[in-house]
């Protein structure tokens, strides 16, 4: 049994909105990253997690427990950052950060001042006063105080700055560390890909592809940039039959993108040649995830 658990889960908001057939799991000590664009359901499947909707068909179960049945008790016990957060007026922050310390029984401060020091945030103003960033922070430092073992985030990095982005995906990692298990939603590849064992994309409510980062970086074609010295080897190469992604007579370049299996014979042959510049293009998530967006193209059997 997983951690986390959503079997078969359907939402059906009509004109084709909603979540369709949707099953994830996350494992103990596991952080699941779950991409994909605005509308795509994220939010959707984010709320019948923490049980505040119930599932037309399928389940959700955190622990073993049903989502929706357990739902008082699994929002006390996980931490969950929302998407959007409404805090109350005429309270400062560090009343508001008081207030939920009672609500979750919190008794020893000493995990609540690391949060407030890790994301350099001063709680004794107004909440009203708070600039948006500053709410997203203390949101973030609110949805984690207790120290939960499980942490369900919907698009935690939206609002902070690059500097705070990369400080959230530092404490992602070492939350990961201690064996916390994470679910988080995002539409930020660099987010996913430097925090998330495990990858699923969603597109229209449906899973289109779910994979280990590493294993796609490692596994997927390469691409090579090779510029050339002079006109005539770039076309003797250029006629080759190799899978060329872009030719540039002009700048005697060519691009080649090629299986794992092709690239010794490759480098063996353009070793005869005279080149100015060899370059390999990285993996990038981005590209991947843009194909699942590319029109009236069809992914394993999901249009
Ligand atoms: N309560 C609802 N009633 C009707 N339609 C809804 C409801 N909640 C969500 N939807 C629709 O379901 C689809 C998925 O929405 P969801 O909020 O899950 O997307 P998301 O992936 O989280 O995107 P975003 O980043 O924009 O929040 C959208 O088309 C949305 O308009």
């Amino acid at each position: 049994m997983s951690v986390i658990e959503v079997n078969k889960l359907t939402k059906d908001y009509g004109h084709g909105r909603g979540v369709f057939d949707v099953s994830a799991h996350v494992d103990e000590g596991e952080c699941f990253g779950f991409l994909g664009p605005n509308g795509a359901g994220k939010s959707t499947t984010i709320r019948h997690l923490m049980g505040f909707s119930k599932p037309q068909s399928g389940k959700t179960t955190i622990n073993g427990n049903d989502c929706w049945d357990y739902s008082a008790e699994l929002q006390h016990e996980v931490g969950y950052l929302p998407g959007e957060i409404a805090l109350p007026d005429g309270m400062t922050g560090t009343q508001f950060l008081e207030m939920q310390k009672k609500m979750r029984g919190v008794t020893d401060a000493s995990y609540l001042n690391t949060l407030l020091k890790k994301f350099e945030l001063n709680p004794n103003i107004g909440l009203k006063q708070m600039s948006l960033g500053t709410k997203r922070k203390l949101a973030v430092v609110t949805a984690f105080l207790h120290d939960p073992e499980i942490l369900i985030l919907d698009e935690p990095t939206s609002g902070l700055d690059p500097i705070m982005q990369e400080i959230f995906i530092e404490y992602i990692l070492e939350e990961k560390k201690r064996g916390k298990t994470i679910f988080l939603s995002s539409h930020i590849f660099h987010e996913v890909d430097a925090s998330c064992d495990r990858i699923a994309i969603i597109r229209d409510g449906k899973i289109v592809s779910e994979f280990d980062p590493e294993v796609l970086k490692r596994e997927s074609d390469k691409i090579y940039r090779v510029t050339f010295q002079d006109k005539k080897q770039w076309q003797d190469f250029t006629g080759h039959h190799y899978h060329f992604t872009s030719i540039n007579e002009r700048k005697l370049r060519a691009r080649i993108q090629l299986k794992k299996s092709e690239i010794t014979p490759f480098l063996a042959d353009i070793s005869q040649y005279h080149v100015s510049d060899f370059t390999e293009f990285p993996f990038s998530l981005e590209d991947y995830f843009m194909q699942f967006y590319h029109e009236d193209k069809v992914f394993e059997g999901v249009k």
